[in-house]
């Protein structure tokens, strides 16, 4: 069969967007897109939804699904309120229905989307992640990691893990990509994976890279850097609020507000489409491969908005 997609990216974590109906090979299709195409992230898929304007299922590059993604979910958002003539609406993933909202336009017309980023648990069950019997783990060391990095474990709901490093881990990465490549392979302590990202404070805000699980090294991932704005503010290293956060694709705004003993979160960044494509899909997949590509010219906007964060990226991105 033959579909259209759209290449899309918030923050340069890039991704097929596909409309269409349930099918059960979202999988194999990833697994052929990400082959034919190194850049991408994954497939974003919209489906209609029962309770809400459109539902998004998440298809990592390796074929693996994920329950949420911020930086995709703004691509989808723009797409559903752009099709039904919405300015904000809600969109259901795998375990929440999210509000969405459209936002004003960067200064050079780059489409900028808000979106909700919930719910939030710091339970080591809710990751999974296992370690000494313990509940939680906020800001400690983990001792057979590093005794100079603290770590805070959270689900948003995807589990991620957050350390607070100097800047000499992030221009050698060699640290933190060892140690998720470990906790993304059979090991006792995260037995479904886990997004590793570490964080850097800058001037005004933070700069967050992200090793993520099925995927490795991303420019940026919009609920590591959402959950590491939290975790910030829990350090004591950003104020509660808006946090600016940096990250090598560009920059975000996250938004962390402590409400009693709960957090509400919101990530606001750009929605870029890249190009739109004609894809032939065949079981046979020799058969299947782009039938035609045609780019947009969204991008050159973008990248002058990145020229602009670039100063701060660039002591962290060799
Ligand atoms: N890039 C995404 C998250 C993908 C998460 C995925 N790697 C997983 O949890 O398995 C984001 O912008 O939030």
């Amino acid at each position: 069969m033959e579909f259209s997609l759209y290449k899309v990216h918030g923050s340069m974590n890039t991704f097929y967007m596909l409309d269409g109906a349930e099918r059960n090979d979202y999988e194999e299709l990833t697994l052929k897109l990400a082959s034919l195409d190194p850049q991408t992230d994954g497939l974003l898929v919209v489906l209609p939804s029962e309770t809400a304007n459109a539902k998004m299922r998440v298809i990592n590059r390796d074929g693996s699904e994920a329950s949420m993604c911020g930086n995709g979910l703004r691509c989808v958002a723009r797409y559903v309120c752009e099709r039904d003539g919405l300015e904000e609406g809600v969109i259901e993933t795998m375990k929440a229905s999210l509000h969405v909202k459209k936002e004003q336009t960067e200064q050079d017309g780059i489409a900028m989307y808000a979106v909700e980023i919930s719910p939030v648990s710091f339970q080591l069950a809710d990751l999974p992640m296992a370690y000494n019997g313990e509940s939680e783990w906020l800001l400690k060391p983990l001792p057979f990691v590093s005794e100079e990095i603290s770590y805070t474990a959270v689900a948003v709901p995807n589990p991620h893990l957050i350390g607070i490093v100097p800047a000499e881990y992030q221009t050698d990465p060699t640290h933190q990509q060892k140690w998720a490549e470990y906790f993304n392979g059979p090991n006792e302590y995260f037995s479904d994976g886990v997004n590793v990202s570490y964080v850097t404070k800058v001037e005004d805000g933070i700069f967050v890279k992200t090793f993520e699980r099925g995927v490795g090294f991303t420019n940026a991932c919009g609920t590591a850097m959402t959950a590491s704005a939290l975790v910030s503010c829990l350090a004591g290293l950003a104020p509660y609020g808006d946090v600016n956060v940096y990250n090598p694709g560009g920059m975000v705004k996250c938004s962390v507000a402590k409400e009693g003993d709960s957090f509400s979160l919101r990530l606001t960044g750009n929605a870029t489409y890249l190009s739109t494509h004609r894809f032939e899909w065949q079981e046979d997949d020799a058969k299947s491969g782009f039938l035609s590509s045609e780019p947009l010219q969204e991008q050159a906007l973008y990248e002058k908005f990145i020229e602009r964060t670039s100063s701060v990226t660039e002591q962290f991105v060799k």
